[in-house]
């Protein structure tokens, strides 16, 4: 199991992770959701080592993971960002040297499907293409732990689904795969597990289908003789409940429902 137990984060004294705790077994692919700047990538980039956390531990099959391991993650970050000069087959030799896994097999499959001339500097690719080529050296790597930002970014709807059923089939074949989206539907299709972040905190984890099972939907004018009131959905509300009473959710309507559950603010007030 990966286990990450009370992530801390602070930038200038500003909080950014408070706490944050979040487990993936292996095979699985567990969604970061929540509001823009709450922390999604702070947390991916805490995970990675490519900031350094203030506290809290990283735990892979019960031994604390260190920087010396790093090897063992492949990251598509959110920058997607390339040194100027380098080309597709630069990195290539890059990546391929640093992972010892590399699969060959898999970045050549990948590499002729989405057309990417490796022979092009990278910077000059498409923020589509950028994208895709982060995507395509990571699922080469056969690193351990997945960690993706936005790995639909940027791409077509046809394109979209394929680099999801690719991410599906990476996590099958073992690993652990952590993803950071705003694309609910992507992640209600294809991933296990969330974890919605807000300011810094996760407020719920759960497995979509269990999320699914334990929450209600119902009409503000129900009444619920047991359970708990969670938040708004539009004019709906979404409970927590065993209780036999309006509908079950989609996995849009209990992110809602949870980012509504507290500091609600009305711009317009
Ligand atoms: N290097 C940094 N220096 C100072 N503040 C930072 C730095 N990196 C992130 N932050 C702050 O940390 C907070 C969380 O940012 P983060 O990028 O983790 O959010 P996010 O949830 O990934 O957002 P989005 O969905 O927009 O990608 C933000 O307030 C951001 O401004």
């Amino acid at each position: 199991m990966l286990k990450i137990e009370n992530l801390k984060k602070s930038f200038k004294n500003k909080f950014v992770l408070n706490n944050v705790s979040l487990e993936v077994e292996e095979g699985e692919i567990l969604a970061l959701i929540g509001p823009n700047g709450f922390g999604k990538t702070t947390t991916l980039n805490c995970i990675s080592f490519v900031i350094k956390k203030d506290g809290g531990k990283i735990i892979l099959d019960d031994q604390e993971f260190t920087e010396e391991e790093k090897y063992k993650i492949s990251y598509v970050p959110e920058d997607r960002v390339f040194f100027q000069n380098l080309t597709g087959k630069d990195y290539q030799k890059i990546w391929s040297s640093i992972y010892p896994e590399w699969n060959e097999n898999v970045f050549q499959k990948f590499i002729t499907k989405y057309n990417l001339d490796l022979n092009q500097k990278v910077e000059k690719y498409s923020q589509g293409m950028k994208t895709l080529f982060l995507v395509g050296l990571s699922v080469s790597t056969n690193a351990d732990i997945l960690l993706l930002d936005e790995p639909t970014q940027h791409l077509d709807p046809t394109i979209r689904l394929e680099i999801m059923k690719i991410i599906r089939n990476y996590a099958d074949l073992g690993k652990y795969v952590i993803i950071s989206s705003h694309e609910i539907f992507e992640i209600e299709e294809y991933a296990d597990k969330i974890a919605i972040i807000k300011s810094g905190e996760v407020i719920y984890k759960d497995y979509i289908d269990d999320a699914k099972e334990k929450h209600k939907i119902i009409d503000s004018e129900e009444k619920i003789t047991s359970g708990e009131v969670i938040g708004l959905v539009g004019d709906k509300i979404l409970i927590k409940t065993d209780e036999e009473i309006g509908r079950y959710p989609k996995l849009n309507e209990i992110v809602v429902g949870y980012l509504n559950s507290k500091n609600k603010v009305d711009i317009f007030k």
